[in-house]
């Protein structure tokens, strides 16, 4: 049952036994708010047995101070220790639980991005842990903590008078029923606020992102609008669940209430029938009042859980997500990068890649050509294991990179492409981003090779600048130079290039492709060319087509096919130089 209680709540092991540890200390401490109707009780005997023989005399007020007293110290222990072993290790759990997120989604398959968006991954991360958060804090050890001290008292309260009991207790199972089966109607207005709030979270998301380009279109209104009117349905979701379960909860409740008039009714008519005395009619009205306290709690714990079991579902859902796996220890016999009739589709869609076979030889240059959607990004990254083939095989120094982890796969691989990803950091931190440990000569040295000195000299603390989100404070070129310093660092035996100068001025041309000479001294590299005269210096051409290779050779070689395709892409492009606008 612990197993289930521990799949069903998302919990890690020790979060799993600290959890229990927080149910044990919650009932305990509930048990012990119990305690000062125990010392009024025997007050009160006390009281009436001296008002039937004043003969018997009063105990010493001190006797009942000092109980009073116990009781005190007893539940304020008790709630400390309950608040420590939840609130405290609720923060641990919460925080192991969001690493163990991060390291999850670190093993996943890229495919996995491409079916679930940036803004919904954040809110498994922020929301749905919070939400766990709060479960565990909150919800869980009430409901367990407080179930066990009502059960308890329960029994208690049957072994004194089990009619009085009946009557106190019997609206507790028909409100509990009562809340369960509006199950259906809250899940249903939670899934629908959970779209809404993902919605709403996709296009805040798309509208910060793309600010610059929404306002150049001027499209700022119209985007506006859309978000307001996101904003509205998530308000008006928001409501419907609140509204759904404040209606299941308060009647519930409402329900439970019953018990005192039933109490008053039994009790008065035993009372009559001189079945029960006065004082255990008076205790079991005071204990009436008491029990319904933890239910009320218990009840509305219930609702919040069931709205909450669509953030544990996704969770669940991305710790159950398959990884890519595969052995650590990768000794390839050489870097030549081997394609043997690669077949690849996106998820279920249509073939991406047919039947592609090639060979990109170690110290030489590869280029993939093709028109645009012919699958030349989709085939170089493959071949880093960005996702996995659906046919064929990929093999990097005759080992077939299926078989090996991702991580320590992607450690034989550098990679510059058009769209340089940098981090709000310093120059320095992210050159160093290509080998964690390099010294700081290391990092100046590539830096230096990837010719970064010409335009961090000129920034205010040179190396030590910060260069904003995605380095916003440099240009196309700079942040191009960078990243080829970052390849240089790292100098893995495989170099992956998109194109890495086709969007640069002639003047940053000439410093990245002289960066950019440096770095491929040796190496396995594989270029996906747009333009024809970078391709032209190659060793090997691929040429694709709608995802099969339709020739491959020598530039020299594929230039003197007289139909061939690469040779009309060649003359496309000089057709296309000759255009004056
Ligand atoms: N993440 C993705 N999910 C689904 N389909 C994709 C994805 N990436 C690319 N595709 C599709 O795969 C096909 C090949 O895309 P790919 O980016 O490999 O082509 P390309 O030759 O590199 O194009 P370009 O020269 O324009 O960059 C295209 O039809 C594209 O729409």
């Amino acid at each position: 049952m612990w197993r289930r209680i521990q799949d069903a709540f998302a919990l890690t092991d020790q979060g799993m036994k600290d959890f229990m540890r927080g149910a044990g200390f919650c009932a305990l401490a509930n048990l012990m708010l119990m305690l000062p109707i125990v010392v009024l009780y025997f007050t009160a005997s006390d009281f009436i047995r001296y008002l039937d023989d004043p003969s018997v005399g009063l105990p010493g007020m001190a006797l009942y101070a000092a109980g009073i007293v116990a009781a005190l110290v007893v539940m304020f222990v008790t709630q400390m220790w309950e608040y420590r072993a939840t609130y405290t290790a609720v923060y641990q759990e919460s925080a192991r639980k969001r690493i163990a997120i991060a390291e999850r989604l670190r093993r996943l398959p890229l495919s996995f991005f491409g079916r679930r968006d940036l803004s919904d991954l954040t809110s498994v991360i922020m929301k749905d842990c919070s939400d766990q958060e709060r479960l565990f804090s909150h919800t869980m050890p009430q409901i367990f903590g407080m179930g066990a001290s009502t059960l308890v008292f329960a029994v208690m309260m049957f072994a004194f008078d089990w009619r009085l009991a009946a009557s106190a207790l019997w609206p507790i199972p028909v409100a509990l029923v009562a809340l369960l089966l509006t199950a259906h109607i809250q899940k249903s207005h939670t899934v629908k606020k959970n779209a809404a709030s993902l919605s709403f979270a996709d296009a805040l998301q798309e509208y910060l992102e793309c600010h610059r380009e929404i306002r150049s279109l001027n499209k700022v209104g119209a985007f506006q609008d859309e978000l307001d009117c996101r904003i509205d349905r998530f308000e008006r979701e928001k409501i419907g669940a609140e509204l759904a379960m404040g209606v299941a909860v308060c009647s519930a409740q409402g329900f439970l209430r019953l018990g005192i008039a039933s109490v008053i009714v039994v009790g008065t008519v035993l009372l009559v029938a001189g079945q029960v005395d006065f004082l255990v009619f008076f205790v079991y009205l005071l204990a009436v009042t008491r029990v319904y306290d933890p239910i009320n709690v218990i009840l509305q714990a219930i609702a919040e859980l069931m709205d909450m079991s669509l953030s544990l579902e996704r969770m669940r859902a991305i710790e159950n997500e398959p990884i890519q796996t595969g052995s650590t220890s990768f000794e390839p016999q050489g870097h030549d990068v081997v394609f043997e009739d690669v077949g690849f589709a996106y998820a279920d869609g249509e073939d991406v890649l047919s039947s592609v076979s090639f060979k990109a030889r170690e110290g030489q240059v590869t280029a993939l050509v093709g028109a645009s959607g012919s699958g030349k990004s989709t085939a170089v990254k493959l071949a880093s294991r960005f996702w996995d083939v659906s046919s064929g095989a990929i093999f990097v120094g005759g080992v077939d990179v299926s078989t090996v982890d991702p991580e320590t796969l992607l450690s034989a691989f550098s990679e510059v492409f058009q769209d340089v990803v940098l981090f709000d950091d310093t120059v320095r931190e992210n050159i160093r981003l290509g080998k964690k440990d390099a010294t700081n000569e290391e990092v100046l040295a590539a830096a230096r090779a990837a010719r970064c000195d010409e335009f961090v000299e000129r920034l205010p603390n040179g190396y030590d600048t910060m260069i904003g989100e995605n380095g916003s404070r440099l240009s196309g070129g700079e942040r191009q130079r960078i990243s080829i310093a970052r390849a240089l660092l790292k100098d893995a035996p495989i170099v992956l290039l998109d194109e890495a100068t086709a969007s640069l001025d002639v003047e940053n041309e000439t410093y990245v492709q002289a960066a950019l000479s440096e770095l491929l001294q040796g190496k396995t590299v594989l270029v996906i060319a747009h333009r024809m005269r970078t391709v032209d210096n190659a060793d090997k051409i691929v040429v694709l087509e709608g995802g099969c290779v339709v020739e491959q050779g020598s530039p020299a070689e594929l230039r003197e096919k007289p139909d061939g395709r690469y040779r009309r892409m060649l003359e496309l492009q000089r057709e296309s130089e000759a255009w004056v606008l």
